[in-house]
């Protein structure tokens, strides 16, 4: 595959490959990368770091000579004025349609805000790559379901159709031709993705949809497209009675409502939910429902008023949600028709098994509502299998995206380079100096070491912001909004505060350090490296190797020969003779836990090989992207993007 970058186009070819290897006893060599200098090599273990020492006023020319720009201080006021943040310092508090009782089911267009919801710069769009992503669809479930080619097929409000098209959605991902059929049919849904999502809907539909993880696979809108849309045209007979929020008369403390409502949406990270939540400012343009979101971190206040203002569809971090549950005068579950638990893996090994056991049981949900759950998750452990037994109505639908392996990551060029630990930062440094600029993303396994990368770069007249867990709310957004609008296009974070970022053009991720074991292995290494090239962009990831990161070795390679990526010289010993990989998926897991009588549901057969799909509680299985439906019984095969 030839390789093109545009912008992130490495300045030579040859500048990023793994020429910096150590020699064949494992003796570390120079970290430097660049063509045809590896000083005095192979051998030597005293690293030498390639950088010289400069003036500050050198270093920051130097920056500047490259194409790097000027770090700049966040603008708040100017942020607003392009970004739509018009009523508030936090993203919590971006604009949302203003509708008005008298526009009656769909209101008229507001030009500025649809430039901000739809036109921006910065929204993600798909690449031109996405052959990558032509990946088996593997549907399990009570019926057949068709999946369609088109959104113009699928049946969905004129409203929300516009609005796909709007966000430039030109053609449905791989789970949005299978989830949203499922979900429009209102069978309960299961969405299981690798990066970790399920779906689950109450009538009788579940799915349950696995994807390679860190791709852009388009999970967000695959639930957020069906419901969305089955709640228009309904949504006056559905929701609780509003105040005219854009009447300048309006003051949420003595005006206010109590938030009813239909959609609850759990996710894990603060920063997800954000991201979320503008999948639903932009889904729920024009229309009468009201987005809101809330997180740690958000002042209560700030909360309160959005959500009195009255709230159709919640974003909501498991902490707040709960906490919010037990505020009934701010909040009530009584009409929720849909509960999304996003990433519900990575919720229970964050501790939130409490807060989700709470949520799943509904609070003061009215026991009668069609209440549709959904949930996603990137792998199907034991614990969520036991939620999901407890929740989800027993015929479900199980919708798996990808097979084993990492194929998609085909778009992600992976330079895995050996530097010594004490070489680190001077040899980050030269990278960045390496490529073309580019929005880049450097991962560390602590608040420390990304602490001090950042002054060491920055002082060095590198335009960097960074993000981990002691910041405070306000400077983790911050530090966002400055990566994504290109104003700090260096991000240097923990791989736990940049989980499920979404962010055009990044082109780069390198990891400073290798997540081994303890930071989540091979897993967290795959998230990573997803944050670059998704939705059929490329990118390039480069991560520093060196012998305490033996632990990864094995994995990693595995990765790399999937990948069809260079097997650098001292990861070698690791390679299968046959260059054959053998992945391990989660099937064994739920063989297991079906074993112990934990299994998922009844009918779609958890971690079976029963894939006939001849009814009766069979599973149906299809395949690839698209639809094009073939023979019922044998399954269909279906086109990519
Ligand atoms: N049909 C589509 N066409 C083009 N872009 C899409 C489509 N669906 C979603 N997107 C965009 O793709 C990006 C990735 O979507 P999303 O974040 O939902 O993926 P994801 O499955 O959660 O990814 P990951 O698991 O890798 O984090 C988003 O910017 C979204 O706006």
């Amino acid at each position: 595959m030839g390789w093109e970058q545009s912008t992130n186009e490495p300045a030579g070819d040859d500048a990023w490959t793994t020429a910096a290897a150590p020699d064949n006893n494992g003796a570390t060599d120079n970290f430097d990368t660049t063509n045809g200098d590896e000083g005095s090599g192979g051998g030597e273990t005293e690293a030498k770091p390639k950088a010289d020492v400069l003036s500050t006023e050198e270093y920051t020319k130097k920056a500047r000579d490259a194409g790097w720009a000027k770090a700049v201080a966040f603008d708040y006021a100017e942020f607003q004025r392009t970004g739509g943040e018009d009523r508030g310092k936090y993203m919590g508090e971006a604009q949302i349609y203003p509708f008005k009782e008298e526009f009656g089911e769909v209101g008229p267009e507001v030009p500025e805000l649809e430039a901000v919801l739809f036109g921006g710069e910065f929204q993600m769009r798909k690449g031109e790559h996405t052959e990558v992503l032509n990946i088996d669809v593997t549907v399990e479930g009570p019926e057949k379901i068709l999946p369609f080619n088109s959104f113009d097929e699928a049946g969905l409000h004129p409203v929300v159709l516009s609005n796909i098209k709007l966000a430039q959605y030109d053609q449905p991902t791989a789970i949005q031709c299978y989830t949203i059929p499922i979900i429009n049919q209102k069978h309960d849904v299961l969405a299981v993705a690798q990066t970790g999502k399920p779906f689950l809907d109450p009538p009788s539909v579940d799915v349950y949809i696995t994807a390679p993880p860190g791709i852009g696979s388009g999970k967000t809108a695959a639930y957020m497209i069906p419901i969305i849309s089955n709640l228009m045209g309904k949504a006056k007979k559905l929701a609780a009675s509003r105040p005219d929020t854009t009447s300048s008369r309006f003051d949420p403390r003595t005006m206010g409502v109590r938030a009813e409502p239909l959609v609850v949406i759990v996710v894990p990270t603060r920063e997800l939910a954000m991201q979320i939540f503008d999948e639903a400012r932009r889904m729920c343009y024009r229309s009468m429902l009201r987005p809101c979101v809330t997180y740690g971190g958000l002042p209560m206040g700030v909360t309160r008023d959005q959500l009195a203002g009255g709230c159709d569809v919640l974003i909501a971090t498991p902490g707040r949600l709960c906490d919010l549950m037990d505020k009934p005068h701010i909040l009530t579950m009584s009409r929720v028709k849909y509960t999304v638990i996003d990433e519900a893996d990575e919720m229970l090994d964050q501790d939130w098994a409490e807060e989700l056991e709470k949520i799943m049981g509904g609070g003061d949900t009215n026991d009668d509502a069609d209440h549709v759950f959904i949930m996603t998750s990137a792998t199907f452990p034991k614990g969520i299998r036991k939620l999901a037994n407890e929740y989800l109505n027993e015929d479900f639908y199980r919708v798996r995206v990808g097979a084993k392996g990492q194929t998609a990551h085909k778009n992600i060029r992976q330079n895995i380079i050996w530097v010594d630990p004490q070489s680190k930062r001077d040899a980050v440094f030269d990278l960045l100096f390496e490529a073309e600029p580019t929005r880049t993303m450097i991962f560390c396994n602590s608040k420390g070491a990304v602490d001090e990368l950042d002054d060491f770069l920055w002082n060095r007249g590198l335009p960097t912001t960074s993000i981990h867990a002691d910041r405070n709310q306000l400077e983790r957004e911050d530090a966002m909004r400055a990566f994504r609008t290109g104003k700090a296009p260096i991000l240097i974070a923990t791989g736990v505060s940049a989980r499920g970022w979404d962010v055009k053009g990044c082109g780069h991720v390198i990891n400073y350090d290798l997540p081994s074991g303890m930071y989540g292995g091979i897993t967290e290494y795959i998230h990573r490296i997803g944050r670059t090239a998704r939705i059929g962009n490329q990118g390039l990831a480069t991560s520093f190797y060196n012998d305490r990161n033996e632990d990864i070795g094995e994995e990693l390679v595995k990765v790399l020969i999937d990948c069809d990526c260079e097997v650098p010289e001292f990861l070698q010993q690791y390679a299968p003779d046959d260059g054959k990989v053998d992945f391990d998926d989660d099937t064994d897991d739920e063989d297991e836990g079906d074993a112990e009588g934990d299994g998922f549901g009844g009918g779609a057969g958890f971690g079976g090989d029963d894939t006939a799909g001849d009814g009766d509680g069979a599973p149906v299985v299809a395949s690839g992207w698209g639809a094009a439906p073939a023979a019922a019984d044998e399954g269909f095969t279906a086109s990519a993007w």
